[in-house]
């Protein structure tokens, strides 16, 4: 696994570093077109310089290799969590094996590959700038007998020095606020020292 943002690009291997740049660099408008259209629903209508770094100060890519299983019904490719990001656009190959939490938080619904598409995921963080407008998605993925898999999921994520809290549009009515305000980087060595288990790891920001 290898994770990139804006200044490390250098810690590609050169093998793949062209290609993950220009996937980068093709995602982010992306990305940023898809944050508009959720932020217009929170009364937000443009992501000018000031909310940049906010809602995509830092893009992270991973690669995740799932190899073959002899015994899938005792592993787990990847334990059940929610992303740190605001959204995170998922590209998987044709094996399949992510499933998400329904929204009743009892059922498991398999996310069928489609080629050409990408799953968009969002993430904490928009779920507590959004104070639970906007929920972050419980995944996890299985592993297969006799497939492997490979994932690119594309986090978008705050930069580290960004304070997280409820937009501000959202509270001017008396609304209660669900969350303080936060570091994003106090909360992102939060959940990478306790690895806390799915919706869970909301607790932190929880007021
Ligand atoms: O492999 C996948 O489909 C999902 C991976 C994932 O959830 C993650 O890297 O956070
Ligand atoms: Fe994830």
């Amino acid at each position: 696994m290898v994770v990139i943002h804006k200044n490390d690009s250098n810690l590609w291997p050169p093998q793949t570093r062209n290609q993950v740049l220009e996937y980068q660099k093709w995602a982010t408008p992306l990305a940023k077109k898809l944050l508009e259209v959720l932020l217009k629903g929170l009364n937000v209508n443009e992501i000018d310089e000031s909310l940049e770094p906010l809602l995509m100060g830092t893009m992270a890519i991973n690669i995740n290799y799932y190899p073959p299983c002899p015994n899938p019904s005792i592993a787990i490719g990847f334990r059940r969590h929610c992303d740190m990001s605001c959204i995170t656009l998922l590209l998987q190959d044709d094996t399949g094996g992510l499933y998400v939490q329904g929204t009743k938080g009892d059922n498991w619904i398999h996310v069928n590959p489609i080629k050409g598409a990408l799953a968009v995921n969002i993430g904490n963080s928009l779920q507590i700038m959004s104070n639970d407008r906007y929920k972050s998605i419980e995944h996890c993925v299985a592993v297969d007998s006799s497939r492997a898999r490979i994932s690119v999921p594309l986090f978008v994520n705050p930069s580290p020095d960004s304070v997280i809290g409820p937009f501000p549009q959202i509270l001017k009515d008396g609304e209660k606020s669900m969350y303080k305000h936060v570091l994003f980087s106090d909360y992102w060595d939060h959940y990478f020292s306790k690895r806390p288990s799915g919706k869970a790891s909301l607790d932190f920001a929880k007021i």
